[in-house]
């Protein structure tokens, strides 16, 4: 299949690193020189096999005008030759001259010098091995395997023995047929099957062989017991190609002919020769002649930050304490309050987590599972514990689960999961380390997949820690060029710590103050504007023919995307917002309807939302929210109707607090105790990543400026910009208000091209902001722009 080819435009790169390849001229000098040279060899060798004893008492000589030589390039050749096969290699030498004859026609006609490399080395390997073989026959003739191969033979018998080198020698013939050859026993057994079936075949009558289409279309012509005698023979001539420049799936033509009758009738027969690759040139040589494009360039001196600035919470202590005595304790409470409700139980077994324990029981052959989950309360009050779940059946298990919490948890730090293997070598886009499953295994998960998370919980039960958790993982894996994050954050304290990180991390509207948006109306211009991201993103992804960021991203780095057209490295953008029910009872559909499209849409582009809220409450959480949203964690919640709202079943108000919490992902619920990150460690964090260079700015997103100032616009003559009159024609010649399209025309930045587009308004070329689409262009042509602006 034929690869896309090279954006048409693409231009040279600005800077040209001085290189040593060669000008297709000198490549041509080379090729002929080298071509030519092999051929003198060739005819040199020939003719000292004839000559050489002539010559040879000449060699001496051979500085002396007057010495006269038999072979046909004379003093050169005598001695050349002498050198290569007779000192040398013998008549492997032969191999020498048609390697450079080889080389000659590959740098003529620039061909691919890798596989040039390849004949070199498997001809050196060759001419070496066939001069060691005929070293055998030295005695009864010097020149075929010349001194070097007789030395080397004679070396080798002296080690080896005779029998040895023979074995020896037929080993490294294998090597050349399995390694370059690539013969496989397969093949070589395919062989002789082939050649049994045609010997077979020929015993066969002719008539039961399935003719091929066009010989049968011949055969109409003829009589077919004339054929069935004699099968004429047949030349096929394949004619000169004479556009070599057709499309590569032009049909070859081939002529058939009887050769018996000439007169016979002439038919030409057509075959699809199969599509040639197109290889992709100029992005395989950029990519040859500065490598990949790496995103990180930039800031490429940027340490990740270092586990010592996390804090060993178990450093004294260390992990899980198993308490005997609570385990054993509990599980007679157990066995003695199912015992009550004449409930017998095979099997007991308990799985120690940080926070709570799982026994699992195996009840006895006939008893029902909704007896034993009706007693939750019951074994509850005898446990005299909160928190207790009971899971009957664990999915995916034949047994029943209760979940007992530890009188003593064992907190789980960020630096225990963030230096886990599991998530140090988690081959993830956005890796979260979530914090540890109840078999104290560390959980992690990947953002891009889920690819919203909604996050509810009662105040006070983890909400902000979870969200440092995940935030902190990402700034533990990721580098500031391939995520950046939004931060909402209308509490106005649980995120400011991450403002030292803006430069690096953040993400923000063009012209505003501060990266973590507090303000209500900023976060629908910020959703807005994200929506806009998400179209261009949308666009890009189009235009490259990919469909996700992945892809995307894969493309530009392999310098298919020509960052003249507007192309860019996508970095991942995180929304996250801390108190979402707060900005929905003050905004509502203005943020409810960004929200949901980009929650329906932004997946494949790589904008991924996380979403806190302390009301878990369908007004809050609304059903097209939650519809979007198939990833969820619940801390603890007051009601079972919350903890229904957020997971769709209870659970989530028998959770204990501080940290414990459920998640799923559309399926089962997974019990886990979120990782603990304290605020002191994130502002080591911050700072550790704050403090190193960062880049001029937060990263931009497209201006949005509400629906509010798009009008009324009053903006000087004076005060237009110097490419305003351009930027009308390019607009008023494309009828579309657009300021991606001045960006690309014009080749200016976002900014510039928004205010552009404001003026264009002002001056009523273009119509008012209409969202996402381009705005409605007022004047029809040029001769009325120019009137109007005479004006
Ligand atoms: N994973 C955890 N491990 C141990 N303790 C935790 C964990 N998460 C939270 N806690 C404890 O709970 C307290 C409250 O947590 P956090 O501030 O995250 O609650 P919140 O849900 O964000 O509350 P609010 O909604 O009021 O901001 C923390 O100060 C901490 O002591």
């Amino acid at each position: 299949m034929a690869k896309k080819k090279a954006p048409q435009k693409q231009k040279q790169p600005r800077f040209t690193k001085p290189s040593l390849t060669l000008s297709p001229k000198n490549k041509i000098i080379l090729g002929s020189f080298l071509f030519l040279f092999g051929l003198a060899l060739l005819i040199a060798f020939i003719s000292f096999l004839f000559n050489w004893q002539a010559d040879q008492s000449v060699l001496s000589q051979l500085g002396d005008r007057e010495t006269q030589t038999q072979n046909l390039l004379s003093k050169f050749g005598a001695g050349i030759s002498h050198f290569f096969i007779y000192d040398g290699f013998g008549i492997a030498s032969f191999a020498l001259a048609v390697l450079t004859v080889t080389s000659g026609i590959y740098f003529f006609f620039n061909l691919n010098k890798n596989a040039l490399k390849n004949f070199w080395f498997w001809g050196i390997l060759v001419m070496i091995w066939l001069s060691v073989f005929f070293g055998f026959f030295s005695g009864s003739n010097s020149l075929l395997g010349g001194t070097i191969g007789y030395e080397m033979n004679d070396y080798l018998q002296d080690y080896l023995g005779f029998t040895g080198t023979i074995l020896l020698l037929t080993f490294l013939l294998v090597v050349y047929l399995v390694a370059r050859l690539k013969v496989t026993p397969e093949k070589v057994l395919a062989v002789f099957r082939n050649t049994k079936q045609e010997i077979s075949d020929d015993f066969k009558a002719p008539e039961n062989r399935p003719a091929p289409a066009v010989q049968k279309t011949e055969a109409s012509f003829k009589d077919p017991s004339e054929e069935k005698q004699e099968p004429s023979e047949v030349i096929i001539e394949e004619e000169e190609k004479e556009e070599p420049s057709k499309p590569q799936a032009a049909a070859e033509k081939v002529v058939i002919r009887s050769e018996e009758d000439p007169d016979d009738l002439e038919m030409e027969v057509e075959t699809a020769t199969e599509e040639e690759e197109v290889e992709d040139n100029l992005s395989t040589k950029l990519v040859q002649d500065y490598g990949e494009f790496d995103p990180t360039l930039e800031l490429k001196n940027f340490q990740f930050p270092t586990l010592e600035l996390l804090k060993d919470y178990n450093a004294n202590g260390g992990g899980i304490t198993i308490n005997q005595e609570e385990l054993e304790e509990n599980k007679n409470r157990i066995v003695d309050t199912l015992k009550n409700y004449k409930i017998d139980i095979a099997q007991i077994k308990a799985t120690v987590g940080p926070t709570v324990t799982l026994y699992e029981i195996i009840p006895e052959a006939g008893i029902r599972i909704s007896k034993i989950k009706s007693l939750e309360d019951d074994i509850a009050l005898s446990l005299a514990a909160l928190g207790i779940r009971i899971i009957a059946p664990i999915p995916g298990k034949g047994t029943i689960g209760i979940e007992v919490p530890n009188k003593n948890s064992t907190m789980v730090s960020m630096r225990s999961v963030i230096a886990s293997p599991k998530f140090q070598k988690a081959e993830m886009e956005l890796p979260m380390a979530l914090g540890k499953t109840i078999s104290n295994e560390t959980f992690v998960v990947d953002l891009a997949k889920m690819p919203h998370l909604l996050m509810a919980g009662a105040t006070g039960q983890g909400k902000s820690v979870g969200l440092n958790a995940i935030l902190t993982s990402l700034l533990y894996s990721k580098h500031p060029a391939e995520v950046k994050f939004i931060l909402v954050d209308p509490k106005k304290v649980e995120l400011t710590l991450f403002n030292k990180i803006e430069r690096h991390y953040l993400a923000k509207l063009p012209d505003t103050e501060d990266a973590i948006i507090t303000d209500n109306t900023k976060v629908i211009n910020t959703l807005n504007s994200l929506c806009i991201e998400m179209d261009e993103r949308y666009e890009l992804l189009k235009e490259a023919m990919v469909r996700n960021i992945k892809e995307y991203n894969a493309k530009f780095k392999a310098r298919k995307l020509n960052p003249e057209n507007g192309h860019r490295f996508l970095p991942y953008i995180v929304l996250v917002v801390d108190e979402f029910a707060d900005l929905i009872m003050t905004a509502g559909k203005e943020v409810e309807a960004p929200i949901a499209r980009l929650a329906q849409l932004a997946r494949a582009i790589g904008i991924h939302l996380i979403i806190a809220t302390q009301r878990p409450s369908v007004n809050v959480i609304t059903g097209i929210i939650k519809a979007n949203f198939p990833a969820r964690i619940a801390f603890r919640v007051t009601s079972k109707i919350d903890s229904r709202t957020i997971l769709d079943s209870q659970g989530a108000d028998q959770l204990i607090g501080k940290g414990d919490m459920l998640f799923t992902q559309g399926n089962t619920l997974l019990r886990l105790q979120c990782a603990f990150v304290d605020t002191p460690e994130v502002e080591k964090i911050t700072e550790f990543i704050g403090s190193q260079k960062a880049y001029p700015d937060a990263y931009q997103l497209p201006e949005y400026s509400g629906e509010e100032s798009g009008t009324g616009l009053d903006i000087e003559v004076g005060d237009r910009d110097k490419l305003f009159r351009e930027a009308a024609e390019v607009i008023v010649i494309a009828q579309q208000g657009s300021a991606s399209l001045l960006q690309r025309k014009l080749k200016l930045g976002y900014n510039r091209a928004g205010r552009i587009i404001d003026q264009l308004e002002a001056a009523g070329v273009v119509g008012p902001f209409e969202g996402s689409k381009a705005r409605q262009v007022l004047v029809q042509d040029l001769e009325g722009l120019n009137q109007l602006l005479d004006e």
